[in-house]
């Protein structure tokens, strides 16, 4: 099992950030929540703050945890755990995603989402409707 946690930053506006998977790596063209791969002995939330300085010289503050959301890949399976999030300084640079977008989360039925990120859009969907 591949543990990989995935951060849904929002902005004043409601709308969640997703960042699309650049060619050249594993799932490329896919959207999805910014994260990575949780290292060994590393809590989702240090793992969360790490990779979003990485992949996006951004520093964020983790909030709640969401859920997770465990799926099967052709070749393996993942547990993505989700958590909120937000920015609170930095100017998004792209290293491992050549676009991203702010959404609403009506807007995310209508995007590639790599395929484990699907229950949280529903997820988002719901409360937006409450
Ligand atoms: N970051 C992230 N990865 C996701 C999500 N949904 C999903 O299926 N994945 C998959 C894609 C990858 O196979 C894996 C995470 O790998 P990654 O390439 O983002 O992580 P990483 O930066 O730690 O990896 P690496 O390139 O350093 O090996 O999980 C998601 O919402 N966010």
């Amino acid at each position: 099992m591949l543990d990989v946690a995935a951060i849904i930053l929002e902005n004043e506006s409601k709308e969640v950030l997703i960042a699309r998977r650049r060619k050249g790596i594993a799932m490329e063209g896919l959207w999805e929540f910014p994260g990575g791969k949780i290292e060994e002995g590393e809590s989702p939330q240090d793992c969360l703050v790490r990779e979003l300085k990485e992949e996006m010289e951004l520093d964020i503050e983790v909030q709640d945890y969401v859920g997770e959301s465990i799926h099967s890949y052709e070749d393996f399976v993942i547990r993505l755990m989700a958590y909120r999030g937000r920015i609170l300084r930095g100017e998004i640079k792209l290293v491992d995603h050549d676009k991203i977008l702010w959404v609403k989360p009506l807007e995310l039925k209508e995007i590639a989402l790599a395929p484990a990120d699907i229950p949280f859009a529903g997820l988002l969907l719901d409360e937006g409707e409450e």
